[in-house]
């Protein structure tokens, strides 16, 4: 299995799209849209009954794709997300359980964080690349702006309520590695199967990253 360093995951575009995917039938065209768009990553949120398929077959017909799982509480998640094949995993939050699960595995992953204290938690347990949600309600952009020296050895994903303009703003922070966003696959585009319209705003992220 090809496996990559949280780095390459977190460079791999501007912005994470988080889908909530219904239909298993979704997914390999939804990934592919985003790959013509320029968006070598994807998080599918564990939020649906089909959410482990659809990893299992983006993973099998779209090889170029960087699959995660997202909304992981649990180990018991975290491994049926491994064996799905997905890359890397995504948390709201952090549990000791669930961070002690991941080191024994060696899973790259995002853990969620929107206070001090916890962040320092995950850099003492050695996860430096940290989630920051729910952005915008958390104080967003100034938070992380105050956190940049007390902080230094983290790096972040801001998301939730981040739209395309936003999303420029947070990634001219230098603490600031991509954000995280339902927006570029939204629901009603999935409810239509308007792959066009999430390979535009895939370009659109990709065009994000010439500005920073
Ligand atoms: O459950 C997770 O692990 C998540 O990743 C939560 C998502 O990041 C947000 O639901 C996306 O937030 P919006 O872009 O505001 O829709």
């Amino acid at each position: 299995m090809t496996t990559y360093p949280i780095e390459t995951i977190t460079a791999a575009a501007p912005v994470v799209p988080v889908v909530i995917i219904k239909e298993t039938r979704q997914a390999v065209p939804l990934a592919q849209a985003l790959l013509r768009g320029g968006v070598k990553i994807i998080e599918i949120t564990l939020r649906t009954p089909v959410a482990l398929d659809c990893i299992s077959a983006i993973k099998k017909e779209v090889p170029d794709i960087i699959i995660g799982a997202g909304t992981i509480m649990n180990p018991s998640q975290l491994e049926a997300a491994l064996e799905a094949g997905a890359h890397f995993g995504v948390s709201p939050g952090s549990t000791a359980t669930l961070r002690d699960a991941v080191k024994a595995n060696g899973m790259p992953f995002l853990f969620g964080a929107i206070t001090p204290s916890e962040v320092m938690t995950l850099l003492d347990d050695g996860f430096q690349y940290v989630k920051f949600f729910p952005a915008e309600a958390s104080g967003g952009i100034k938070t992380l702006a105050s956190w940049q020296s007390p902080l230094a050895n983290a790096k972040f994903c801001p998301t939730g309520g981040i739209d395309v303009i936003k999303a420029k703003e947070y990634l001219n922070l230098g603490n600031v590695v991509c954000v995280g966003g339902s927006w570029v696959a939204p629901m009603h585009a999935l409810e239509n199967d308007d792959w066009p319209i999430i390979e535009q705003h895939a370009a659109q992220v990709m065009a994000l990253a010439e500005d920073i």
